[in-house]
């Protein structure tokens, strides 16, 4: 943020991502703090009424009011640019916040942006009814038709933005194959890298100028604050964003900053034992009669499974859809509700990446805004069900899932 100060950091290069996910912080206070501190205040006191002046006008560094930046909150942007491979970062209140920040920023009335038909509800929401009241149009093309992306581009498409893998369908596309698209057109590339993590996948080192980060799902991982993020370059990130969340607001807390800083620490080993768990479990289910269908890039059944073996470190992330068997919408739908209202160990719960596996039923929560039109467009049907894998002993999950899939064709 153009206000605060950029503490350069003790640290040499060539750091692992491992290394800087511990070490990347600000500098520690004057009491030497070995763990971040927690800034939790709402103002700084000004040494006199000069440098106040000057840290308003962001002619000197120095933090003013949280709104404008706070060391809790540079702690956790620094740290997330580093395992992004980012010049820069700032964070927002939630990740549906880092979007309309983006959309803010980036965008004026009579533009254009392509986006994927299969993404989080909300997101497809804020593109296609939010921004279009501001007179944005957005063209929703097929996730993983890298021909469609191109076909939609017009000449006065600014951005183009893409979640993979897809909420819940993990859809993925070519990440580099549309940073390509848009820098001919002369738009942004930004990427939604909620379910592979920086762990999995870094996309700016495939040529997004963007990472929009929902810090609510892996990187807190254990259910306990809503964040979001922007990385990016220091033109889009310190010259754009920050300077309009200075004015928007949409900042992220100190102490929900301090909490996810933490959660990046453990980051890196809860991303990979959470991946195996779900192959695993992905696996086993594709066996089970009563499914029809399983989506889970890990799996050489996936239409993109070597794209994402290449894109995301060889793992197909922590998240699976599956869908049950059944003649009809309604009786999906309440085979689905059996197999979820039957887990005594799975959370019955609309959010992931937690330590703690969650299901949910995404057509009628995550995605249960969407009209029936844009939600047949998402392939989110009545009888999917979302698995996001956490870090129990897999056969105790495979037993709880059981419980309702052994079951579910009974109902008729
Ligand atoms: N992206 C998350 C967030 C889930 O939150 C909701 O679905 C809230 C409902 C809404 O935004 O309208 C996920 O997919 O779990």
């Amino acid at each position: 943020m153009n206000s605060v100060p950029k503490p350069s950091p003790d640290l040499p290069e060539g750091l692992h991502p491992d290394t800087l996910a511990v070490r990347v912080t600000v500098p520690r206070s004057q009491y030497g703090e070995h763990s971040e501190a927690m800034y939790v205040t709402s103002c700084f006191v000004q040494p006199d009424s000069e440098t106040s002046a000057r840290r308003f006008a962001s002619q000197e560094e120095g933090y003013t009011y949280t709104r404008t930046g706070n060391p809790s909150v540079t702690a956790f942007e620094r740290r997330l640019a580093a395992l992004e491979g980012a010049e820069s970062a700032v964070a927002t209140a939630s990740g549906m916040s880092a979007i309309l920040l983006m959309g803010m920023g980036l965008l004026k009335a009579g533009d254009h942006v392509v986006c994927s038909q299969s993404m989080f509800g909300s997101t497809i929401k804020m593109f296609g009814t939010d921004f279009a009241k501001f007179g944005v149009e957005t063209s929703f093309v097929s996730q993983t038709d890298a021909a469609a992306w191109q076909a939609a581009v017009k000449p006065n498409t600014r951005l183009l933005f893409a979640e993979t893998p897809t909420n819940p369908l993990t859809e993925v596309c070519d990440i580099a194959a549309l940073a390509a698209i848009a820098h001919e057109a002369g738009a942004v590339l930004a990427v939604d890298n909620c379910f592979a993590t920086p762990v999995l996948q870094r996309p700016i080192s495939l040529g997004a100028d963007l990472v929009i980060h929902s810090g609510t799902k892996f990187l807190d991982g254990q259910g306990r604050v809503m964040a979001g993020a922007i990385c990016g370059a220091s033109k889009y990130v310190d010259q754009i964003f920050a300077p309009l969340i200075r004015s928007a607001g949409m900042v992220l807390s100190p102490f929900n900053a301090w909490v996810v800083t933490k959660g990046l620490e453990t980051l890196s080993l809860r991303v990979k034992a959470q991946s195996a768990n779900a192959l695993q479990i992905a696996r086993w289910l594709e066996t089970h009669p009563a499914i029809e269908r399983v989506f889970y890039p890990g799996l050489p059944s996936h239409p993109q499974h070597a794209l994402a073996m290449a894109q995301q470190s060889g793992t197909g992330g922590a998240v699976i859809a599956f869908s049950v068997r059944g003649d009809s919408p309604e009786q999906t739908r309440a085979r689905a509700f059996h197999v979820i209202d039957s887990a005594r160990v799975c959370s019955i719960a609309t959010n992931l990446g937690d330590v703690k596996t969650l299901i949910s039923h995404p057509a009628s929560t995550s995605h249960g805004r969407l009209t029936e039109e844009q939600r047949q467009a998402a392939g989110v049907v009545q009888g999917l069900i979302r698995l996001a894998v956490g870090l129990e002993h897999v056969p105790d999950i495979q037993t709880d899932l059981l419980r309702g899939l052994d079951s579910c064709t009974s109902i008729v």
